[in-house]
């Protein structure tokens, strides 16, 4: 992956890419239950982190801090392969490479199993 967060804008992109995540999980009744008591700004706050993590850029979390945050959520597969689902479409959709596209979707993977079942 190596400078993928600087190949696609850095920061300004990510915002971008945030926008278009963010209505995506919003609108899908799988996971947008979970949001419902969020402001929006830690709503935004947390999809930024998410992709931002997601193309390697600052905000890197460990599997414990993660189970952390999630605590008390009980998220299921469903949801968390809902939000891939999303954090894929949202990549292609502002022109990410389909190789590097399935590096950000390994790195979320590799935390599914400290986010779930907490
Ligand atoms: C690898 C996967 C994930 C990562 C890296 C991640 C990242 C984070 C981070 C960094 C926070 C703290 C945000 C903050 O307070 O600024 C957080 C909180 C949260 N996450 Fe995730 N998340 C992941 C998966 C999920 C999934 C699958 C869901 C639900 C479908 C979810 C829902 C939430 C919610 C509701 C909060 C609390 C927001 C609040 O009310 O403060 N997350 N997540």
């Amino acid at each position: 992956m190596g400078n993928f967060y600087d190949k696609y804008g850095g920061e300004a992109t990510i915002a971008k890419v945030v926008d278009y995540f963010y209505d995506l999980v919003l609108a899908d009744e799988t996971v947008n239950q979970f949001f419902a008591n969020t402001d929006m700004e830690k709503q935004r706050k947390h999809q930024t982190k998410f992709i931002s993590f997601a193309l390697g850029g600052p905000n890197q979390y460990t599997g414990q801090s993660m189970a952390k945050v999630h605590e008390g959520m009980n998220l299921q597969p469903n949801h968390f392969d809902a939000i891939v689902t999303h954090l894929r479409a949202a990549l292609s959709h502002f022109g990410v490479a389909e190789e590097d596209i399935s590096e950000a979707l390994a790195k979320v993977e590799s935390l599914r199993n400290d986010v779930l079942y907490k």
